[in-house]
């Protein structure tokens, strides 16, 4: 569904992705994990072409979204969630999820977003600003399944939300793979909620990937040495 070659993102003249490459198929939960610093924002704003980037072969679906716009790579089926979920504050539950749409073929909110997220719906008059931090990242959620994506990006979901809602953002995470089949592609730190949600789990470390494996043969203590500083 996504495959990526030899991609590099730098700064300036300072390169922070170093070649790196990956593939994740329809269906499929890939989680990209790291300590801060390592690169997983740079590597998912230039996979949404908001950083400029180089690579060998970049497809969404078979299709080439090397050196295209974000909205184009949007309308070629990625959606991204943006780490400090950045939802509007003043506007409402529903006005935020709408603000999707703009990207978007449709107009229309999907029916099945609401029934994703009933909590959303029983907000859907409230401002985005008043809602809990755990409702804040399912109302980033929503706003970026509105465009139906291929593939979701999530950047850091679990950032500041507390364990027992973190479970949440797993069952929800895990109810869309059920319901659309798409890719999902997370960033993370925290070890139980990828076992939770992914087949498979990436360590990358300053901007290289060093290790990769099954959620089925995930060496745990392992991971937590490259999680911890
Ligand atoms: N705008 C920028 N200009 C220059 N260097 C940057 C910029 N943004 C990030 N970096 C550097 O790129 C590297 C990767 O940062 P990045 O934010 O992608 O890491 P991260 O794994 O997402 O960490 P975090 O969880 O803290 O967001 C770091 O060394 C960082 O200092």
């Amino acid at each position: 569904m996504i495959e990526i070659e030899d991609l590099t993102v730098s700064y300036g003249q300072s390169e922070v992705i170093h070649g790196i490459s990956f593939s994740a198929v329809k269906n499929e939960t890939l989680a990209i994990m790291g300590r801060n610093g390592m690169g997983k924002t740079t590597l998912f704003k230039s996979l949404m072409g908001i950083l400029p980037s180089k690579c060998k072969k970049a497809t969404v679906d078979g299709v080439d979204i090397a050196g295209n716009e974000t909205f184009q790579r949007v309308h070629k089926g990625l959606a991204y969630v943006p780490q400090g979920r950045m939802i509007f504050p003043t506007m409402t539950v529903q006005e935020n999820i709408e603000t999707g749409l703009e990207k978007s073929k449709s107009r229309q909110i999907p029916e099945d977003i609401y029934a994703l997220f009933p909590v959303l719906y029983d907000m859907r008059g409230r401002k985005g600003g008043n809602l809990s931090g755990g409702q804040q990242q399912q109302l980033a959620i929503a706003r970026a399944l509105v465009t139906n994506p291929k593939v979701l990006l999530l950047d850091e979901p679990t950032e500041g939300i507390q364990p027992s809602i973190i479970k949440d953002i797993a069952k929800v995470l895990n109810e869309i793979r059920k319901m659309r089949e798409i890719t999902i592609i997370v960033s993370e730190q925290v070890l139980s909620f990828t076992m939770e949600i992914a087949d498979r789990i990436i360590v990358i470390d300053k901007g290289n990937f060093i290790h990769e494996n099954k959620r089925s043969e995930v060496d745990a203590a392992k991971i937590k040495g490259y999680l911890s500083v």
